[in-house]
């Protein structure tokens, strides 16, 4: 019952409060690591640096590496490693690249390692660094999708924490407090509904990748800003804090809050309820899980709930987004939906972005290959990181295979 409150341990400080911390940033070129870059240096020096690890850009990875001092560069590219190495030239920072340099990246022995790498390519060097008993500030949510019963077995096994970076997420676990999860009625998330939040179905249906990447409130990456746009990220979100606070479906909820200033709420059976607000600045979140459980001063925005005015709350609706019925449906079928779901949507937003099917079939293909996982008998739950990423491959290829004759999900239409 308490599995994802052990994982958060609140009450064993384990370091000397105030310590240099040392950081490692897998997907230090992207959004998630720019303001993790931006907390650490106007943290007058509390942290040092030991490695950062980008995708396929050389030439930021090498500029990050530079502005924060890291000892250590990674690229998973391998094809970018000749660029890494010029661009560092002369700096005294060892440039790696592939696979297995990122993971080397999260396996440098530090205090902390931030997993804010986009999607499934996260899961294996973040696994990685949780076995090797680092504390994990966890942004990549497609982990816990993808793999969540075994992050957490793993993170029990070693002793080891993971902190939530998502915004929700973090705000609930301050809403928290020590609370017993038996104490706990309801956990809500917040969805800021998005650009098509007030579109109708059929607009919804025709939207082109600039109108889904145009988030109202969050300048974020291209697969979490689509994931927003449909609400498919609140249903990765759920799955994400089923596992993280070891809370059923049944006590998870979603409401639609345009503002973003609430972010988490947490209701007691007692009818108290608390939430966690604060600007829509992914500095506040980042910043308290590197400090945790001391807090930083940052340049983050402030809330100024006398300029927001007003703050609104509105159920989801399914209809107009059935990329969030699809994610609930497939936690609260268990098995290894939610790994399948998580593979099939990060196909079908490639194939969106790449222009290849509407925004409309992006949570028709991902039921369908939830559907064929289950008729197929290939959604077992995995017990293993290996298991999750062979269950991940299959789900892959089913969704490549229905793309390719645009069946099972109804025709494709392009946008
Ligand atoms: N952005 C946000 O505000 C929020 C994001 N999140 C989550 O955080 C994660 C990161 O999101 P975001 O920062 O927006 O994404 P971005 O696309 O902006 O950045 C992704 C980062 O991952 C790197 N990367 C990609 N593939 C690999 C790989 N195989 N190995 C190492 N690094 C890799 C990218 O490098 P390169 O650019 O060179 O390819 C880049 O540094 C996602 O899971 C997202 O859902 C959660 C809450 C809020
Ligand atoms: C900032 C953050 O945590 C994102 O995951 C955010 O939740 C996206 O906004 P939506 O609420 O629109 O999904
Ligand atoms: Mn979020």
């Amino acid at each position: 019952m308490t599995l994802g409150f052990d994982v958060q341990d609140k009450t064993v400080p384990r370091r000397k409060p105030g310590a240099r911390r040392s950081v490692v940033i897998l997907g230090a070129t992207g959004s998630i690591g720019t303001s993790t870059a931006d907390v650490i240096l106007n943290s007058n020096g509390a942290f040092d640096v030991v490695a950062v690890a980008g995708g396929r850009d050389p030439i930021a990875l090498a500029k990050v590496a530079r502005e924060l001092g890291a000892r250590f560069a990674a690229l998973a590219d391998p094809s970018g490693y000749d660029a890494l190495k010029e661009a560092l030239q002369g700096t005294g920072i060892k440039a790696a690249a592939g696979r297995e340099a990122v993971i080397e990246a999260a396996l440098q022995p530090a205090d902390i390692v931030v997993g804010a790498i986009a999607g499934t390519a996260g899961v294996e060097p973040t696994y990685a660094a949780l076995s090797a008993g680092r504390t994990v500030a966890l942004a990549n949510k497609e982990c816990l999708v993808c793999a969540g019963a075994v992050f957490i077995h793993q993170a029990k096994a070693m002793g080891t924490r993971l902190l939530p970076v998502d915004s929700e997420h973090n705000a609930i676990f301050q809403a928290l407090g020590d609370a017993d999860s038996d104490t706990i009625e309801m956990m809500t998330l917040t969805a800021s509904g998005g650009p098509f939040r007030s579109w109708t179905a059929e607009a919804i249906a025709k939207a082109t990748p600039e109108q889904a990447l145009k988030h109202p409130n969050w300048a974020m990456g291209s697969k979490v800003t689509i994931d927003s746009a449909g609400l498919m990220n609140k249903g990765l979100e759920v799955i994400e804090a089923h596992h993280i606070f070891g809370i059923e479906a049944e006590r998870l909820d979603v409401l639609v809050h345009a503002q973003s200033v609430v972010h988490g709420l947490v209701a007691f059976r007692d009818g108290s309820v608390t939430a966690g607000l604060a600007a829509p600045d992914m500095r506040v979140p980042i910043a308290h899980c590197l400090s945790y459980p001391e807090r930083l001063t940052t340049r983050a925005r402030r809330l100024d709930l006398a300029a927001v005015g007003q703050l609104t709350f509105e159920r989801p609706d399914f209809d107009r987004f059935p990329a969030l019925r699809v994610a609930l449906d497939a936690l609260r079928t268990g098995q290894g939906l939610p790994t399948v779901l998580n593979a099939a949507n990060e196909v079908a937003v490639e194939a969106f972005l790449n222009r290849r099917i509407s925004f409309h079939d992006i949570a028709r293909l991902v039921e369908a290959c939830c559907e064929a996982a289950l008729r197929d008998g290939t959604a077992a739950e995995p017990a293993s990181i290996e298991e999750a990423l062979a269950v991940d491959h299959i789900a892959r290829e089913s969704a490549r295979t229905l793309l390719a004759r645009g069946e099972g999900f109804g025709k494709l239409t392009t946008c």
